[in-house]
């Protein structure tokens, strides 16, 4: 059974609750990928400087601030450089327990190794494998397990979308390299990244906050990351500048961040990402930082930006209107599994959970079907059209459901169940009735019906649907 209260669409992604940091990390990185700091006994090679530019390196990275709380991280840029993209000091972060710097080891993947100036140092590349995405992500984390297969192809865009706590954005640090599998695979067309540290993947991030640095310009964030990838200063630029045309801002290459829009500064962080030319391009809540006209607008043209990648794109939101507009496929985690994916079309249609019945809005029990009938597991039958049998779903919109104060003589609906109101709730136009007792279900009347109803919390009502209202589908 399930029902309640779906999500509206449109709604405003609730706040998230607050992750626990760890402030004892650097300040981190994926996305465009700085070059590791270097560290006791590392040496890190300088990127070639045709324009005399350097990589930084020698002094000391600086502390490293505290973590953002609530989000997959950036290394922190380094003061402005006068002479525009200058990539910053800091390593990534991976987690602690990283299997390549082994559990509890150092959470620096530069340590104890000496880097070379190829910035794709990817092992061979097994011919026969398909490119796209292929990833079984196993990752243990005290109480919390993540086990979840994702593949993808060149081209398609994929959300992962669940409540809180699901694993969304585990999957999307692990599939970056921020957090390390426990087990399973990480292939990307057709190479293994599982032991390619999270600077050296082919791999662009689009972070909740953007996380732009400060003091750079649109133009030197997009540059950082052809710069992090080897290009010349000139080089980078001219390919930023390129970037930040594509998406409409060329007007604003020399701005920083602070006096960007939420979307402007979207469309940066996007641009930062893509001139990586990365394989994999992740996406965390991409639309939640945005307020809700702006939202509306950015989602439309992320979806055409996302539709023109080449490569693959796995979103995390638990939006699910961002995720039936975005993505081709929806993949469902919950509790660390997936519970369900599927075009947007099908998951809407076919729930098979009461977190996805929610969110589309529908009612949905589950019971065994003989014929038309649908015994549910606990509670009444629900007559349907199809004629099935063995274990089904069956779901139905909150609109379809009619009420009634006294039992309707001669109803022909032979869906008929006295339940009790147990809430009530204004949904613009319409009022949202959580009813309990024999079938637990949500209807949606007018206000003008709720009002001549005479409808308040505990008044008994009688609710109707008709077959043709419902649909079933093998569980
Ligand atoms: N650094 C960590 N150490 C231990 N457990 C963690 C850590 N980060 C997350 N978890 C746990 O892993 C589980 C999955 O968290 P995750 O953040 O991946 O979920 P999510 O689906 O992204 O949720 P949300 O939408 O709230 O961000 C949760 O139970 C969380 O408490």
């Amino acid at each position: 059974m399930t029902n309640p209260h779906p999500t509206p669409p449109d709604a405003t992604t609730p706040a998230r609750p607050p992750r626990e940091s760890d402030p004892t990390l650097p300040t981190p990185a994926a996305g465009p990928q700085p070059p590791p700091a270097p560290t006791d006994g590392a040496q890190t090679s300088q990127a070639p400087a045709t324009d005399g530019a350097q990589l930084p390196q020698g002094p000391p990275a600086p502390a490293p601030a505290p973590a953002p709380a609530d989000s997959l991280q950036l290394p922190q840029p380094p003061p402005a450089a006068a002479d525009g993209a200058r990539p910053p000091q800091g390593a990534p972060a991976p987690d602690r327990e990283s299997r390549t710097g082994g559990p509890g080891g150092n959470p620096n993947p530069a340590e104890g190794r000496t880097l070379t100036t190829d910035p794709h140092p990817h092992p061979h590349p097994h011919p026969h494998q398909p490119p796209g995405l292929d990833a079984h992500l196993i990752v243990d984390r005290a109480s919390f397990r993540l086990d979840i297969t994702l593949t993808a192809a060149p081209g398609d865009v994929v959300a992962l979308l669940g409540p809180n706590g699901a694993g969304k954005t585990t999957a999307l640090r692990a599939l970056a390299g921020l957090t390390p599998l426990t087990d399973g695979h990480l292939c990307l067309d057709g190479t293994s990244l599982d032991d390619t540290p999270p600077e050296s993947r082919p791999v662009g991030v689009v972070f909740q906050d953007y996380l732009l640095f400060p003091h750079l310009t649109a133009l030197d964030n997009v540059a950082f990351g052809p710069r992090c990838r080897g290009a010349s200063k000139a080089e980078a630029r001219s390919q930023a500048a390129a970037w930040l045309e594509r998406m409409g801002l060329s007007a604003h290459a020399g701005v920083k961040p602070r006096r960007l829009s939420g979307g402007q500064a979207q469309r940066v962080a996007l641009a930062r990402a893509l001139a990586t030319r990365p394989r994999l391009l992740l996406l965390d809540e991409p639309l939640a930082a945005l307020d809700a006209r702006t939202r509306l607008e950015i989602r439309a043209q992320l979806r055409r930006r996302l539709a023109e990648f080449e490569a693959v794109s796995v979103l995390v939101t638990h939006d699910p209107l961002d995720a039936m507009v975005l993505a081709d496929r929806l993949v469902v985690v919950e509790h660390g599994r997936v519970v369900q994916e599927g075009t947007p079309a099908d998951i809407a249609r076919h729930p098979r959970t009461d977190y996805i019945a929610q969110l589309v809005g529908l009612n949905l029990y589950r019971g065994q079907a003989a014929g038309h009938a649908v015994r549910l597991e606990a509670g009444p039958a629900i007559t349907t059209t199809e004629e099935l049998s063995g274990p089904v779903f069956v779901a139905f919109p909150p609109s379809a459901v009619t009420l009634f104060r006294d039992r309707p003589s001669g109803a022909s609906a032979r869906n008929l169940w006295r339940c009790e109101v147990a809430g009530l709730e204004t949904r613009g136009d319409q009022i949202r009735a959580d009813l309990t007792g024999e079938l637990p279900l949500a209807a949606d009347l007018t206000t003008v019906a709720a009002a001549e109803l005479e409808l308040y919390p505990g008044a008994s009502v009688w609710a109707t649907v008709k077959a043709t209202q419902t649909h079933a589908y093998p569980a």
